[in-house]
């Protein structure tokens, strides 16, 4: 016999993976829709009026954001302006296929698309950088890419926010990452709930309490039109191991990922540390926000239009490994087609040669968000 829900007289559904509550289907979904408002209101995500860019991939998480964020918006008069924003990232049978998701969505929560593709904004797309560079290292370039090309459309759009749809199991798996890595300055960043606040285009994460399970239970039973296959490049990502440690932890535990946030959450940086984030600046070229004299986008795409597509991949040897195979810095460089660039070359890899590591790292990851490791976490 079926048990009773926990909040009403209905027959229960399914229990809710988050607290193991059992629940009727429209008592576990005013649960989730009140959670995600209780975050919103409770971290001051949005201010009436603002124009918002909801980042819209197709997937099951900004599917559910979208439908949300319409539904919230209406429910408690946030006073939002709300558009979809998706890139384009130029994978065949991927994101292609999942655009068009994105699509009729546009129609049904009658909020307008803006689509901005890799090609148009870089000259590449990613299969044409993954036929360049192979598969080792193209999640760097995706994320690097991906995560400007986010502010670009904000910015063409006149967003003041962009929302994604990162959820707690991703935030669980970062701070794994960052203790993992010993990289305690992105430790202390990786948990806000407000990131790029100092710059013109601050991104929130309405969904940083929300279980992964959860959302994909909203969307399998309100049956939202969502796309559900994996990037095709993403077996190469170097993130999954963080990521079955934390579905393994989730199944021992279920309250384990909700713990290591607020564990994280309640960390105490050292100061010695957090001087270890670069401070925030314009890019020298392309404007966009940066934590060096080059954002990481420029110097990715100053590889790959040189040929020397390693080039700013990952840490510091990286860059040693290009260098020595053309034969050192800026002769390769200038070799290989620009005196200016085989400056620029030079510059980044002394910068990295002259710093300790950590503040390295820290550095190289600073401006890219957690690609140097995947490509779109927070
Ligand atoms: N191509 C894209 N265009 C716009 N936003 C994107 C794109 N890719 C990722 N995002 C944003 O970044 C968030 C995290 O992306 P990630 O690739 O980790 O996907 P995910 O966890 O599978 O999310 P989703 O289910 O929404 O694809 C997404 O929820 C979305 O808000």
């Amino acid at each position: 016999m079926s048990k009773q829900c926990a909040r009403c007289p209905q027959k229960a559904a399914l229990r809710r993976p988050k607290t193991s509550e059992q629940l009727c289907k429209s008592c576990f979904f005013r649960c989730l829709e009140d959670e995600v408002h209780q975050t919103i209101s409770s971290s001051n995500l949005f201010k009436p009026g603002e124009r918002v860019a909801v980042a819209a991939s197709g997937g099951k998480d900004s599917t559910v954001l979208a439908h949300l964020m319409t539904l919230l918006n209406e429910r408690h008069n946030y006073g939002l302006d709300l558009f979809l924003l998706s890139i384009d990232e130029g994978i065949a049978g991927y994101r292609d296929d999942s655009l068009e998701t994105v699509k009729r969505n546009e129609q049904t929560y009658g909020i307008p698309l803006k689509v901005l593709s890799y090609r148009e904004l870089y000259g590449w797309s990613m299969d044409e950088i993954v036929a360049q560079i192979g598969t080792k290292n193209n999640c760097t370039f995706c994320g690097v890419f991906r995560r400007q090309a986010l502010d670009r459309g904000g910015v063409l759009e006149r967003a003041n926010k962009i929302a994604t749809g990162h959820n707690a199991d991703d935030i669980a798996e970062t701070i794994l990452l960052n203790m993992i890595r010993g990289d305690v300055p992105r430790l202390s960043r990786c948990i806000n709930i407000v990131t790029g606040g100092e710059g013109p285009l601050p991104r929130v994460k309405p969904f940083k309490y929300t279980y992964e399970k959860e959302i994909v239970m909203y969307a399998y039973f309100k049956k939202l039109d969502y796309f559900s296959t994996e990037c095709v490049y993403a077996p190469f990502a170097a993130r999954g191991f963080a990521r079955d440690f934390v579905k393994d932890l989730e199944a021992a535990r279920p309250s384990a990922i909700m713990d290591l946030i607020h564990s994280a959450e309640s960390w105490t940086i050292s100061q010695g540390a957090q001087d270890q984030m670069p401070s925030p600046q314009s890019c020298q070229r392309c404007g966009f926000l940066s934590s060096q004299a080059l954002c990481k986008a420029c110097i990715l795409l100053e590889g790959l239009n040189s040929g020397l597509p390693t080039l700013g991949v990952g840490r510091k040897n990286q860059g040693n490994k290009d260098r020595g195979k053309r034969g050192g810095g800026a002769a390769a460089a200038a070799a290989a087609g620009g005196q200016q660039l085989g400056g620029l070359i030079q510059l980044k890899l002394e910068e990295e040669e002259a710093a300790p590591p950590a503040a390295a790292a820290a550095a190289a990851a600073a401006d890219v968000g957690d690609s140097a490791v995947c490509a779109t976490k927070p």
